[in-house]
């Protein structure tokens, strides 16, 4: 499989904040996207997983069968927001996700295990500290296999320890075919990947 992005460019309503970006990631291979505040790292990431239309160019999934016809069909989008329900338990709102998803590969209590939350699963997910509420958004990524990882400052909010488990996550998925794209200004520990800096905020 590939994700190939070819020559994006994104208007935001207040002129171009990219355009001109392009990469091609294979099995195993993963991107960080870098650079400073505005300079379009989350745009890129919405862009690429169909939540905002580009005003040029394109990202497409080549060679991937019928199981993963689109990017959106083959992607797990971790955003800046969680996506939980406050109200909800821990367990309800990955219960829902996993639902939202189909062919579960891990069971609710696996993949809260998994990050270490176990013990928060009954616990409403207002409950949770900053750094817990991230660890659950990361559990979600492991309920359902999704090949392609979109994610948008995926570390925000953890401590070192959840930080180098978040790594061993992503090098884990690299092993098993997966690819990632991250923008993040917190570096991940996962030699290989590469990179692609954003490097001056455009003047709107
Ligand atoms: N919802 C929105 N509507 C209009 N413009 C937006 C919106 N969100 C972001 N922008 C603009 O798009 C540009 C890029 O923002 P973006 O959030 O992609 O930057 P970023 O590189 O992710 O920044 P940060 O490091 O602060 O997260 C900025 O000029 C921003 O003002």
């Amino acid at each position: 499989m590939r994700l190939i992005v070819t020559d994006l460019a994104v208007d935001r309503g207040a002129g171009i904040v990219f355009d001109g970006v392009g990469f091609s990631l294979a099995d195993g291979e993963g991107l960080l996207v870098t650079g400073p505040n505005g300079a379009g790292k989350s745009t890129l990431i919405r862009a690429v997983a169909g939540l905002l239309r580009p005003s040029a160019g394109s990202a497409r999934i080549e060679d991937a069968g019928a199981r993963w016809p689109t990017v959106a069909a083959a992607s797990h989008y971790l955003g800046p927001a969680n996506a939980m329900k406050p109200a909800l338990s821990v367990a309800e709102n990955l219960s829902f996700w996993q639902a939202f998803h189909g062919s579960p590969q891990l069971s609710v209590d696996e993949a809260l295990a998994t990050v270490g939350l176990g013990h928060t699963r009954d616990l409403p997910f207002s409950y949770l500290s900053t750094g817990q509420r991230r660890r659950v958004a990361i559990a979600r990524l492991l309920l359902n296999f999704r090949p392609v990882w979109l994610l948008d400052e995926p570390t925000s909010g953890l401590d070192a320890a959840s930080e180098a488990h978040f790594a061993g996550l992503v090098r884990d998925h690299l092993r098993a075919g997966g690819i990632v794209v991250a923008a993040t200004h917190l570096p991940i520990a996962v030699d290989g990947m590469k990179r692609l800096e954003f490097a001056v905020a455009r003047a709107a």
